[in-house]
């Protein structure tokens, strides 16, 4: 059964991991599909031929979240292409592992730019367009087990985590008049780029492991099947919510 047939779905940060699974995954379930990303143009190049693959359409549009402009032309561009937006997955996002007394100011901007300014002009860029059409639609934004729980290195990012998190809870409301529903998705440790240094300590990988009931961290497509649940129509009345997809590492103290 395909949940988003006939459907355009927006994903930010989509040339790799969580967002280039998320827009193949959403292909296969029937959408066409937009994919923006900031530098990787190849990779970029390869989700659009993977999206392809599945017989329905994709599109990269290049451009760095951080700047409010860049939600307005990926918006445009998806309009001009496909016709509408019903799905916008805000997913972009940046994590440069670094200690909290000398932490870079530079480093700090960039983080909460790119994660928190990105997505919210990316969702309300989505938002107006959907509004425009008329026929409600879908928000899904990711943002982390990091919402909920502290990193040491981590202290310019959990809050954007936390962010994105209440953003959608926020919009939730703002947006249910008009039939848009608002969800976030709340990965646990997920093996991409972002984390691939981070990892290379195999004694914290194998931690990070050990904390995971389920036994392994995850891959970028176990965030798929929950994002293009919460996409579709199978998730109508369900705005606001937060679905941890972390293997159970949340709730492991002990
Ligand atoms: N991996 C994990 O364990 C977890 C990840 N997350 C979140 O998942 C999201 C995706 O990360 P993940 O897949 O892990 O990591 P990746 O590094 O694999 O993917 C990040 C994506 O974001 C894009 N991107 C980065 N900066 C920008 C920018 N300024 N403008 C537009 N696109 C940008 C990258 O594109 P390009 O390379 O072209 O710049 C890439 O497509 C992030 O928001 C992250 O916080 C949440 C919880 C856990
Ligand atoms: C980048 C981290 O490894 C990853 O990102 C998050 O949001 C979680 O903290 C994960 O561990």
């Amino acid at each position: 059964m395909k949940l988003l047939e006939g459907k355009t779905v927006l994903v930010t940060g989509a040339s790799t991991g969580i967002g280039r699974a998320a827009a193949i995954g959403a292909a296969q379930h029937g959408a066409n599909v937009v994919i923006n990303y900031a530098h990787s143009d190849a990779a970029a190049a390869d989700c659009v031929a993977q999206i392809e693959a599945t017989g329905q359409r994709g599109l990269a549009v290049k451009g760095d979240v951080a700047d409010p402009q860049t939600a307005q032309d990926f918006v445009a561009k998806a309009v001009d292409a496909f016709g509408s937006v019903d799905v916008m997955v805000s997913n972009a996002g940046i994590c440069p592992f670094h200690a909290f007394l000398d932490m870079p100011v530079e480093v700090v901007e960039r983080t909460f730019r790119v994660n928190l300014h990105g997505a919210y002009f990316m969702v309300q860029a989505a938002a107006n367009q959907m509004v425009k059409q008329g026929k409600g639609g879908s928000i899904v934004a990711v943002s982390s087990i990091s919402a909920l729980v502290g990193g040491e290195f981590q202290t310019h990012y959990t809050p954007t985590k936390a962010g994105v998190h209440s953003l959608m809870q926020s919009t939730a409301i703002a947006l249910g008049r008009h039939g848009i529903r608002c969800n976030s998705v709340l990965p646990g440790t997920i093996l991409t780029e972002i984390n691939k240094d981070d990892l290379a300590d195999i004694e914290k990988r194998k931690y990070m492991e050990q904390r995971t009931p389920l036994g392994r961290l995850g891959m970028p497509e176990d965030l798929a099947g929950p994002i293009v649940f919460l996409a579709s129509d199978m998730a109508a009345y369900v705005t606001g919510a937060a679905l941890l997809v972390d293997g159970g590492m949340f709730v492991n103290l002990q």
